[in-house]
């Protein structure tokens, strides 16, 4: 991708069918393998690879922030701190930056915080176009009672959230309960009415990659529109090896129902030339489709500062302070 691409983070989002999901089809999930040494030896391969230079990697920054759900997710979050998040995800890049790559107008692709900052996001973001996700259903444990789970979606859309992005009951992977997740997705899909939902998996809970694979393919089969790795809050969070069992996944569905399902790594994600990795494995898995927003986001509290920085290296020739791109 060159910088004379740019203009390709606003083109109008492809209309198509949404994912609806299907009957949970047993047989098929039983058949899913994960391949647990050959994908890490892969993943292992993918840092060291590619080496994206001057336009191409400012171009691809640039592309990454437009893929960005800016996140805040932590118990002291407060008002201010929420609205300044907004002023952020509207403003991503110091306005002579953005000037330099012209690129005014950039925004990140949403803003993500809890449930009880959705108001207060959705003022502060009103007639920028960008959506507010809230992590709803209990996050990040999703252990409440169910009914109140099913509740707090409501709440988060009614309160003006776009997207919901939900927690999976672990304990049915663990269990290999497929039908008890399939019942569980589905009736959470079917709350969130016209907002997008994102399945948060919680892959460093699951066990194995293989129990990856299933749980995404179960989750895309009872309507997921993403599936997200991780909370932020598991002690292992988004990793390579992880990503491609999941993309693998989304390959797999859409080969086989035509249907496109999003994918959002999250967690840990702070540094641009991880950003970059990202990006080049789903070009090489999924394609170019998959780098818009309707389908790709990185989940991140901290990875628009680093991109930040890079972006002003690339621009000025030097590298500024890390407090002065404190935000994101
Ligand atoms: O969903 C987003 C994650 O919570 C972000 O995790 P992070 O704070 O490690 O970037």
């Amino acid at each position: 991708m060159q910088t004379k691409d740019k203009t390709e983070t606003h083109l109008p989002q492809v209309q198509e069918q949404r994912n609806d999901g299907l009957p949970l089809d047993l047989s098929w999930v039983k058949a899913v393998q994960a391949n647990t040494s050959a994908i890490e030896r892969r993943a292992a391969t993918l840092p060291g690879r590619r080496s994206i230079k001057k336009d191409y990697q400012a171009a691809w920054l640039l592309k990454a922030i437009s893929l960005m759900d800016l996140t805040t997710l932590a118990g002291d979050d407060t008002e201010g701190r929420v609205r300044r998040l907004c002023t952020k995800a509207r403003q991503p890049v110091r306005p002579d930056l953005l000037a330099a790559l012209d690129m005014e107008g950039l925004t990140t692709g949403a803003v993500c915080v809890y449930h009880d900052m959705v108001p207060t996001a959705v003022d502060a973001l009103r007639g920028s176009g960008i959506p507010v996700a809230a992590v709803s259903t209990g996050f990040p444990a999703g252990l409440s009672p169910f009914h109140l789970r099913i509740a707090e979606i409501g709440e988060s859309v009614a309160a003006g959230a776009e997207e919901i992005d939900i927690v999976i009951t672990r304990r049915h992977v663990l269990q290999g309960n497929w039908q008890a997740l399939y019942d569980e997705m589905a009736e959470m899909r079917a709350a969130c009415g016209t907002a997008h939902v994102k399945a948060i998996l919680a892959t460093g809970e699951l066990g194995s990659l293989r129990n990856v694979a299933r749980a995404s393919l179960v989750c895309m089969m009872a309507g997921a529109d993403f599936i997200k790795t991780s909370t932020g809050k598991e002690g292992v969070n988004a990793t390579l090896p992880v990503t491609l069992t999941m993309i693998r996944a989304i390959r797999d569905y859409h080969q086989r129902t035509g249907l496109r399902v999003g994918y959002k790594p999250a967690g840990g994600i702070s540094k641009a030339k991880d950003a970059l990795v990202y990006l080049a494995m789903i070009k090489d898995e999924l394609g170019d489709r998959w780098l818009q927003p309707d389908l790709f986001r990185f989940g991140a509290s901290s990875l628009l500062g680093d991109i930040e920085r890079q972006l002003e290296h690339h621009v000025t020739g030097g590298y500024s302070a890390g407090w002065r791109h404190a935000i994101g």
